[in-house]
């Protein structure tokens, strides 16, 4: 016998334990209290069994070896399971005391490092069901973080990976293992530097698949356990392919859990490839309702275009509530959000779609949580495991595409133990979703709308876009993308776009004319082509009832063909899984310019690359082309198309029928391209066009050019100059220094000649107000010699007859004195040029000054010195 545990004489100390923990990792024990958790095999003939009253270890021969088992029922606290103190210490600070039934059922199973499948109703605790499995599993092997990765979780939306984060921060924060949050819409490189490090990683697939392709040293091949949160949304999203690849790069020894609220199909295809004899635990399969006993859910029936109006109706009458709203696409929640922050319903408004950028939807999701009141319009990103505290109403704006999402969205409220409601308006021509609701076990029932409390907003809307031409194009876009939503479902018993009221709907967003839908104007031209074609091809069936043949050809073409990219190396690019994760809610391209950008990017990259699993140039140039007919308005939409058709594999193909059809090429006339600007401004570059110039000349003969403007610089075009090719970016930034100084030095002497003009300005003033001054003395002087005459005030009679006095100068005197005179009337003599005309005639100083005085000053226009020279000037030339 060589078994370490015969030497101790069946007891076990920690020092004891550490080493049979290096030499038998399946042993699992928790250290600090020297307990063994779980019993393994520990050589052929032994098992090692824990008395929880004693700290012997007792070494049994296998012959009466049973495995380990936890008695369910007895089962009521967390601290009934064999966790370490670090754990229990976490979940007992956190709160986290009983245990929920899906808890209850999984965390021993789990414990015991077997493979679980779980699902349970939304908020029964499922995060918590691996979470501490998690934390236990990499404790026992005493996991460190030179140890590097342990544990990957991956969940289906950032949202939901950064909410799972948090929780395994709250309750893991007494070990010492280290986290990590890899989502995308992050920095990759500083991600890369950090991901070596962490032992549990919280993720979503795209993302974790491209450190595996491009993070040189990222590997899983320590890894201990496998985590899939809401697997089948990973899968409804078209990660399956991701996610394939994903297992492929872990190793196949590990232990793995797999979560989620409903179970569909091909979440039971991805448990046989991912699992190994797993435990089902499906806690709730024989109640009666699928969805919290504490949730009631009621469903309104309403026309279209009232949906608007019932909407805000109900906020108003739900002012202290917290709600989310959950709307089909992304432009429906940016142009409603708009119009109801507009609207003023008197609650504040949130919007969290997959279009916002990650740091504003991380913002949002924490303002909601935050908020006792409020009300968050929404897309299916928000739909799943999302745990936002106290909801009280859930209301579904837009029919879900199935009820497993009905229920997912629905979940929102209601939540451990708490109350909840959930409305669901539908249009009379979705009512058979009722029936599969009821198929689903949930229990909806029908209430009516108060038609006297029903607010009617569309004059409202038609004001506001008729000031407003942004919110006219975002009404626009709506309106095609709820259409086209419609179009786009699956389920055609439920959804069908023919009947729907477009002219009456359009009136309701406050437009007054609906926009043009291509493929509604198709589809009605069109009947009797496409009743031929769905009899003739029974197997491509396609969804949309529209399509010709050869549109469902080209369409089909080019589906396959774009999902091959992504699947072969195009998701693998930075990013994708943004866009992936987005379109869920058709949404899921990202409008923002930056996004843009990256999708170039990504093309640039795919065509740099050499590597076969990357998408060639004509390949990638293709993300970006779809049939036109499948277009509205813009290349947002093009994507949205895709994703859209991708999710709802609009044509059910099988697996096979795509791999064939992957191998078919599209007939090149089959794929119009829509040309865009991007495209258009790199045609240009390519070609080395040069813009026209404007060029004319000045009087000297000079050559200006006047568009392009040019910028002035003391450096010559240093750039035209180096025809080496290539940007050299060295020089680039000398050369901006240096027109930088240049810059600094014009600004500079601008603002001293500024300076200069203020000054002369100033001084000019001071002069006037002095000459103002001397002139008031003069006045009161004048007035003071004559009041030596009278003292009663001066009286004009009085004084000399002016034309009398003129008359007696001499003829010369005169026709000098009338120079004088006009000359100082011209220029608007002053007073003090009185002293300058005294010569003239001493007796007629005064006579002369009380003349002048009642003259207007005027304004030469020069300066005191000039006006002196001027008086000086024409007195000599008098003399
Ligand atoms: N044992 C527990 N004791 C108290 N509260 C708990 C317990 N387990 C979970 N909760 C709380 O219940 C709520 C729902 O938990 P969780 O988000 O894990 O549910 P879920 O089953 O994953 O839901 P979904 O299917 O919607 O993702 C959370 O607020 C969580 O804090």
């Amino acid at each position: 016998m060589d078994s370490p545990l015969e030497s101790s004489e069946n007891k076990c100390s920690p020092a004891d334990t550490l080493i049979l923990a290096k030499r038998n990792p399946l042993w699992t024990f928790d250290l600090q209290s020297s307990k063994v958790i779980s019993l393994r095999w520990f050589k052929p003939l032994f098992v090692v069994i824990y008395y929880s009253n004693s700290r012997n270890f007792i070494q049994r021969p296998r012959s009466i070896w049973k495995p380990w088992e936890i008695n369910v029922n007895e089962i009521t606290r967390f601290s009934d399971f064999p966790l370490s103190k670090k754990t229990l210490k976490g979940l007992q600070e956190a709160q986290y005391r009983l245990v929920t039934e899906i808890q209850k059922q999984t965390i021993g199973l789990a414990l015991q490092g077997k493979d679980v499948l779980g699902a349970a109703k939304t908020g029964s605790g499922k995060t918590l069901a691996f979470l501490v499995p998690v934390l236990e599993a990499l404790y026992r092997l005493q996991w460190t973080s030179t140890d590097g990765l342990g544990v990957l979780i991956i969940s289906p939306t950032r949202e939901l990976a950064y909410q799972t984060f948090e929780v395994l921060r709250k309750v893991g924060k007494n070990h010492d293992f280290s986290a990590g949050l890899i989502i995308g819409g992050k920095d990759l490189k500083h991600e890369a530097e950090r991901i070596n490090n962490i032992n549990i990683l919280v993720c979503t697939p795209g993302r974790l698949l491209q450190h595996m392709d491009e993070t040189v040293s990222f590997h899983a091949t320590d890894l201990q356990m496998l985590v899939l949160d809401e697997a089948d949304r990973i899968l409804d999203m078209g990660f399956a392919d991701t996610m394939n690849a994903i297992i492929e790069n872990l190793p196949k020894k590990r232990q793995t859990l797999l979560f989620s609220a409903t179970q569909t199909k091909s979440v039971k295809d991805l448990a046989r490839l991912s699992l190994k004899d797993p435990e089902y635990v499906w806690v709730h399969e024989k109640a009666k309702y699928s969805t919290p006993a504490t949730l009631e859910q009621n469903y309104i029936v309403c026309e279209l275009q009232q949906k608007i109006s019932v909407l805000y109706s109900f906020l108003r009458s739900h002012l202290k509530k917290k709600s989310i709203v959950f709307f089909s696409s992304c432009k429906e929640v940016q142009y409603l959000y708009r119009v109801f922050c507009r609207l003023r319903p008197g609650i504040s408004i949130l919007a969290l779609h997959g279009r916002q950028q990650q740091m504003r939807r991380m913002e949002v999701y924490n303002e909601f949580v935050r908020k006792r009141a409020a009300v968050l319009f929404a897309t299916d990103i928000a739909a799943r495991g999302l745990d936002f505290p106290a909801v009280n109403w859930v209301l579904q704006f837009d029919c879900p595409e199935d009820a497993n999402t009905y229920i997912h969205r629905a979940g929102r409220t209601a939540r451990y133990k708490e109350d909840g409601e959930a409305l669901l308006i539908l249009l009379p021509s979705e009512k058979a979703m009722v029936q599969q609701l009821l198929q689903k076990k949930v229990p909806v029932k029908e209430i009516k709308i108060n038609p006297e409390k029903l607010i009617d907003v569309q004059k409202k809307l038609e004001s506001f876009l008729a000031q407003d031409q942004d919110l006219k194009e975002r009404a626009q876009r709506c309106f095609v993308s709820y259409i086209r939503s419609v179009y786009l479902m699956k389920d055609k018993e439920v959804f069908d776009v023919s009947k729907l009221p477009i002219p009456e709907y359009a009136l309701s967003l406050g437009l007054a004319v609906a926009p043009r839908i291509r493929f509604l104007q198709k589809m009605q031209k069109q009947p009797t082509k496409e009743l031929v074609m769905s009899q003739a091809d029974k197997v491509i069936e396609p969804r949309a009832p529209s399509l010709t043949n050869d549109e469902v050809e080209e369409f089909r073409a080019y589906f396959n063909e774009k999902m091959s990219i992504l699947q072969k190396g195009g998701k693998r690019l930075e990013g994708t899984e943004h866009r992936l994760d987005n379109d869920t809610d058709d949404e899921e391209q990202d409008e923002e310019e930056d996004n843009e950008e990256e999708m170039e990017e990504k093309l640039a990259k795919a065509k740099g690359s050499q590597a076969p699993s990357l998408p060639n140039t004509s390949e990638a140039q293709k993300i970006k082309e779809v049939p036109t007919q499948f277009l509205d308005r813009d290349e947002e939409e093009e994507d949205a198309d895709f994703l859209k058709v991708k999710r709802h594999n609009v044509f059910g193909l099988d697996l096979k029928e795509e791999k064939t059809l992957q191998k078919k090429e599209p007939s090149k006339s089959s794929i119009k391209k829509k040309v865009t600007k991007v495209a258009e401004a790199k045609k240009v570059m390519k070609r080395n066009f040069k813009v026209n110039k404007k060029i004319t000349f000045t009087d000297e003969g000079e050559l200006v050019q006047q568009w392009p403007q040019m910028q002035k610089s003391a450096i010559k075009d240093a750039e035209e100059d180096d025809d080496t090719g290539g940007i050299n970016l060295d020089k680039a930034k000398e050369r901006l220094e240096e027109e930088d100084k240049f810059d600094k030095e014009e600004y500079r002497k601008k603002i001293k000649a500024k300076h200069r003009e203020k000054r002369l300005k100033e001084r000019e003033a001071r002069r006037e107000a002095n000459k103002r001054q001397a002139k008031a003395k003069d006045e009161e002087e004048a007035f003071l010699d004559w009041s030596d005459d009278d003292d009663d005030g001066f009286d004009p009679s009085t004084l000399p007859d002016p034309d009398k006095y003129r008359s007696s100068e001499d003829s010369d005197s005169e026709d000098m004195e009338n120079k004088i005179s006009d000359t100082k009337k011209q220029q608007g003599m002053k007073k003090r040029n009185n002293s300058d005309v005294e010569d003239v005639g001493p007796s007629s100083r005064n006579r002369k000054k009380a003349k002048w005085d009642t003259l207007e000053p005027l304004d030469t226009g020069l300066s005191l010195a000039e006006d002196e020279e001027l008086v000086l000037h024409l007195l000599r030339s008098q003399s």
